[in-house]
């Protein structure tokens, strides 16, 4: 029997998991309820037969799991407008929603739920997720199923819940660390000749590559780096000098600073 889905605030990530399940077949349209205030900008994923609502308890009552994917502020409000329509036995509570830790959402729900929290990053959007999880209550079946519904929208890895902070700098602001990456080649290789078109392509082709030898052959990057710097080359030239202005140092503090800035504000 196929599980139904609600997912709790049709925002960028709550529409994003919504297609990205759709179009993988690991949900039928049908086993997809999504809520959202305003859901006109849903319509794409109504013509693809999910159920549209503005009402989260009619959404919670047709499903077995429910994915919370609205802004931290907002999760005490919509765990108690949903909580009469909650059934400890029937659902599965997955929370994507940054600092928000298991026992704050057992405070508001109680202790008999099982409860996942997923940490997942907006290329979830193209089903290339990095999606980190961590549960509480969940049978073997429950956890296997969220494993699997984040193995169809990218990869998924299982770890301590008090990694969750750490998962949400390297995986999921790691996207936007990716990108400035990216930017300064594109800045680079406009200075050095290409349109800024051309010089996005080959940057991003790149990048993409490279992280690709890396998940294919399960090499250490440094293999992959001696098999492109020739000895007196232009490769180690490059590397090096970036090395003296402090790029593994920089990107290093700028993990451990955002590292900082969650354990602080939560
Ligand atoms: N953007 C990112 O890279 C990541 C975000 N997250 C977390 O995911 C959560 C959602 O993030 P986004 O999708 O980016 O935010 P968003 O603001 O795009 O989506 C939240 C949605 O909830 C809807 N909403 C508000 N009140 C509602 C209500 N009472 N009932 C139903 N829906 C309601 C809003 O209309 C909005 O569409 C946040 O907690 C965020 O911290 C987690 C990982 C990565
Ligand atoms: O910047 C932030 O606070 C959130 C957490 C993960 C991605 N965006």
């Amino acid at each position: 029997m196929s599980k139904n889905i609600a997912i709790i605030g049709g925002g960028n990530l709550g529409s994003a998991i919504a297609e990205g399940l759709i179009n993988s077949g690991f949900a039928k349209a049908e086993n997809i309820f999504i809520t959202k205030r305003n859901i006109e900008t849903l319509s794409q994923l109504k013509e693809k037969g999910a159920h549209i609502l503005n009402n989260n308890k009619e959404a919670v009552a047709n499903a077995d799991y429910v994915i919370l994917a609205i802004k931290p502020f907002q999760i005490k409000d919509i765990i108690s407008e949903i909580r009469p329509s909650l059934k400890a036995r029937k659902h599965v509570l997955i929370s994507v929603v940054t600092g928000i830790w298991i026992k704050d959402l057992i405070e508001m729900t109680g202790e008999d739920f099982a409860i996942v929290r997923a940490m997942p990053n907006t290329a979830i959007a193209i089903q290339e997720s990095m999606t980190c999880i961590c549960s509480h209550n969940a049978s073997e079946e429950q956890a296997g199923f969220v494993s699997n519904l984040f193995n169809q929208l990218g990869k998924s890895v299982i770890i301590d819940e008090k990694l969750m902070d750490a998962a949400t700098v390297l995986g999921a602001c790691g996207t936007a660390f990716a990108m400035r990456y990216i930017r300064a080649n594109i800045q680079g290789g406009v200075e050095i000749g290409f349109n800024a078109k051309v010089a996005a392509l080959i940057a991003a082709q790149t990048v993409k590559g490279a992280a690709e030898l890396l998940l294919t052959k399960h090499t250490h990057p440094e293999e992959e780096i001696d098999k492109v710097t020739t000895p007196k080359g232009c490769t180690i030239a490059g590397l090096n000098e970036m090395e003296h202005q402090g790029l593994s140092s920089s990107i290093i503090r700028g993990i451990t600073t955002s590292y900082k800035k969650i354990v602080q504000d939560m």
